[in-house]
């Protein structure tokens, strides 16, 4: 089939690519010169491991292209990706400009039966103004709206686009139906399914899955800080609740609060949608309220232990993207971490594989940033680790302690084992676990 994909962020291009890699014919859209311009030499703009193979595979075999112009782009396409971005407005709903702009566009340049997918994440009744919009010049029996919310991870995202759980496509038109059906059955063959559905019920079972997740994690945050009260240890009591299968294992990490471009932008969406319906909806509330202070709470450790004095402190971290194997820093507790410390009056060194380039963007030269993980140690008064990279997981404690001036770890991802932090002589403190303090009887190996 012949596709274009309208906007090339994280969604858009993960969605063009692995379409592309399905045997389509994939023209992808942005207003983004500069970005399309490096597209086309073959340069990837974001940090997505596995998207660069395909994304090279599929540009020289010429089934992936990249364009700046909209009808370029939609005109032999029976398909059309709006992957737009619906950031937060000031009353936190989402901005739906992007999407309906394009509707307006499109509206002028469509000629025969097109399919207008909208893959971004928007409030329920979204695709009713865009089918409004669209029907403004366009006869109605030229297009159809679907809504086809996608679920993918950063990090994972070409895993989860390529084996996805399930597809949701909302759609009231058998036509359509058809049309998305043939497009992702290669994704599905596992048995996993296309689940079709009303256009509103698939906006809805976006944002309910992103706050869901959101409050899941939220939950165990707060079972973390009262495990921390009451001497109790949050990874034995996050194993024996995950072993229920009506619970399951996956998203109970506690840690230093969520971030990332979707979480606290769609929580605040769904928020806003029900006060709009004249619904209070409490949970949601308190997810946000309880994550502010979740992100501040390594700080706050920091703090607490110097005693409120930071001025002359120099805090080494490790981690400053919102979560590991990708290079996003949108909403990245880390930013919250340094902003605190760097308020306080601590020197900041930082390193993380793929995310300073971003940070040193917002913060110049207020933070060191250190070529190696091990570099940022020499001379600190202690390390904070933000993200959980590979890297961090099995460092060398000997070099470790070495580099530091005091054998200070405050663990926002509970790293490590805390018999193991003893034995090698650590003062550790992690999340929802005990602190461990230096060992004076065990010398370290
Ligand atoms: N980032 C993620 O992991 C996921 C994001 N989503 C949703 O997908 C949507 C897109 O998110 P991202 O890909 O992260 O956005 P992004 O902000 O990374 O990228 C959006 C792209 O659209 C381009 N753009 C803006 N206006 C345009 C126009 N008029 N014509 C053509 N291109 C235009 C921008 O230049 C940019 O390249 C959002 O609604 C988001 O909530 C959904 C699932 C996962
Ligand atoms: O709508 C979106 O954009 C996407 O949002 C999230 O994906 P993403 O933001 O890429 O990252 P996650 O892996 O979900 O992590 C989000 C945040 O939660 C935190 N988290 C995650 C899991 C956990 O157990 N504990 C925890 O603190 C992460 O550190 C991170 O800050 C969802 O997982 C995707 O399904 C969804 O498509």
């Amino acid at each position: 089939m012949n596709i274009a994909v309208v906007g090339t962020g994280y969604v858009g291009l993960v969605t063009g690519t692995c379409f592309a890699e399905t045997g389509n014919k994939v023209i992808c859209v942005d207003i983004d010169e500069k970005k399309v311009e490096r597209m086309k030499n073959g340069e990837i703009p974001i940090f997505e491991p596995g998207l660069d193979v395909l994304f090279e595979r599929n540009t020289r075999q010429g089934r992936l292209s990249f364009t700046t112009k909209l009808d370029e782009a939609i005109e032999d396409a029976q398909i059309i990706f709006l992957a737009l971005p619906t950031p937060p407005g000031e009353d936190g709903s989402a901005d739906l400009s992007y999407i309906l702009g394009v509707a307006d566009k499109l509206s002028f340049l469509i000629k025969d039966y097109k399919v207008i997918v909208d893959k971004s994440t928007v409030p329920v009744g979204t695709s009713e103004k865009v089918h409004n919009i669209l029907a403004k010049h366009l006869d109605e029996e030229l297009f159809d709206v679907v809504s086809n919310p996608e679920f993918l991870r950063e990090g994972v995202a070409v895993d989860d686009f390529m084996k996805p759980d399930r597809v949701v496509i909302g759609t009231s038109s058998s036509r359509a139906r058809d049309v998305m059906k043939q497009l992702y059955e290669p994704f599905v063959r596992q048995g996993n399914p296309i689940l079709f559905m009303d256009e509103r019920s698939a906006e809805m079972t976006k944002y309910a899955a992103n706050s869901y997740l959101a409050t899941r994690i939220t939950f165990m945050n707060e079972i973390a800080n009262l495990c921390e009260k009451l001497e109790a240890n949050v990874d034995m009591v996050r194993i024996g609740m995950g072993s229920d299968s009506r619970i399951g294992k996956r998203f109970l990490f506690p840690g230093v609060g969520f971030g990332g471009s979707c979480f606290p932008k769609d929580v605040q969406a769904l928020m806003r949608t029900a006060t709009e319906s004249e619904y209070d909806f409490q949970i949601l509330d308190a997810v946000l309220k309880v994550n502010t202070e979740q992100r501040r709470l390594l700080a706050k450790k920091i703090k607490t232990h110097f005693q409120d004095d930071l001025q002359g402190k120099t805090i080494a971290i490790w981690g400053l993207a919102f979560k590991p194997n990708t290079d996003d820093i949108r909403e990245a507790p880390a930013m919250y971490i340094i902003d605190e410390l760097l308020e306080a009056g601590a020197k900041i060194k930082a390193y993380d594989p793929e995310a300073m380039e971003n940070v040193q963007k917002i913060y110049g030269d207020k933070i060191q940033f250190m070529d190696d993980q091990y570099e940022a140690l020499i001379g600190a008064d202690a390390l904070a680790i933000v993200t959980e990279w590979t890297v961090f997981r099995t460092p060398s404690f000997k070099v470790m302690r070495e580099l530091l001036k005091e054998p200070l770890v405050f663990d926002g991802r509970n790293l490590y084992d805390l018999e193991r932090m003893q034995e090698q002589g650590f003062h550790y403190l992690s999340i929802g676990r005990n602190p461990v303090s230096v060992a004076t009887s065990s010398k370290p190996a």
